[in-house]
């Protein structure tokens, strides 16, 4: 069989320290929004994959969380996931911010990656457009320098812009050809895996958390309890009816997401219906509701119940 023959499909995850531009990357590499981005860290907090199938291949993005130290159940879990995620992919890209020093996370996270043995490992520059070239080339070496006292062996180094898309393409490319050859595993029209719900309930749980983050890090769960197109609705006026549940930890958290005579509720409600209309192309009719749910984030049964 030729090159030009040759179908390659397969698993790419990107990781790197919270805040490196990973969603972003995702995003650019599939051309359209499927993973909740925001400009704090660790917001990341399932795999969502995002699909390319192009007329050679099939490239199946996973993110993962960022990692990090486990402090409640919750961090170990999803340092599990990031460590089995790491074993099954075909290729790992570690991004490693432009305008950022390489530093101790940094070192922590290729240390662990290494672990990860078999597992090809391209490193990414990302956010090259908030630097200048010498400050590039200068963070290319420490690049190397990384994977030369860590043992790992950088199959590539590629800098790319997510926001100017520069070197996206190329990036593109390369991830592609490390995939093995195999068949086209979703459907064309496939970008995302995640049931809708699970984009659903992220994109609340994004909008819940905007401008709140700092009092309310992680204390915020999202269950979306049904989802269905309405009955009886004339078929050029869809609509999707939605009835999610809000979960914080505590009573004052409630406040907090609430706002006052429920202002910050009805904000969230609008910014979330808006977001997931745009990405499902329905109209939707939101139903939110705040409950608390203490502890949740130490508590093996209500994570369960949460979906972690
Ligand atoms: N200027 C510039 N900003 C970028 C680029 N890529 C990402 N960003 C910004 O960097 C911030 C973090 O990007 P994310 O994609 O959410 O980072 P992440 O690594 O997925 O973050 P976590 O989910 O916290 O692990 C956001 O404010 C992005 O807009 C880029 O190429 N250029």
């Amino acid at each position: 069989m030729s090159d030009e023959q040759t179908y390659r499909s397969g698993f790419a995850c990107f990781v790197g320290r919270p805040n490196a531009g990973k969603s972003t990357l995702t995003n650019a590499v599939v051309g359209q929004k499927v993973v909740i981005t925001s400009d704090k860290p660790q917001t990341t907090r399932t795999v969502v994959r995002g699909i390319v199938t192009r007329p050679d291949a099939q490239l199946i993005l996973v993110d993962t969380p960022g990692l990090h130290r486990p402090r409640t159940l919750l961090g170990e879990r999803l340092n599990d996931l990031v460590h089995t995620t790491w074993n099954e992919v075909d290729v790992v890209g570690v991004c490693f911010p432009a305008n950022e020093k390489i530093g101790p996370g940094d070192r922590f996270l290729v240390t662990e990656l290494a672990k990860a043995r078999r597992t090809p490992k391209v490193a990414i520059v990302t956010k090259t457009d908030l630097a200048s070239p010498e400050r590039i080339a200068e963070h290319l070496l420490d690049i190397v320098e990384l994977g030369r006292e860590t043992g790992t062996e950088w199959r590539e180094i590629v800098p790319v812009s997510a926001v100017k898309d520069d070197q996206v393409d190329l990036l593109a490319d390369l991830l592609v050809g490390m995939l093995p050859e195999g068949p086209q595993l979703y459907p064309d029209d496939e970008l995302s895996d995640e049931p809708e719900e699970h984009l659903a309930a992220e994109l609340i749980r994004e909008a819940a958390l905007d401008g709140v983050r700092d009092e309310l890090p992680h204390s915020i769960a999202v269950v979306v309890e049904e989802m269905r197109m309405r009955a009886d609705r004339p078929a050029d006026k869809p609509l999707l009816d939605i009835h999610a549940n809000l979960y914080v930890e505590r009573d004052s958290q409630k406040g907090i997401v609430i706002g006052h005579r429920g202002s910050r509720l009805r904000e969230v409600g609008r910014t979330a219906r808006e977001q997931i209309q745009a990405l499902l192309g329905v109209p939707v009719y939101l139903d939110l509701h705040v409950k608390v749910a203490k502890d949740w984030q130490r508590d093996p049964r209500q994570l369960r119940k949460l979906g972690f």
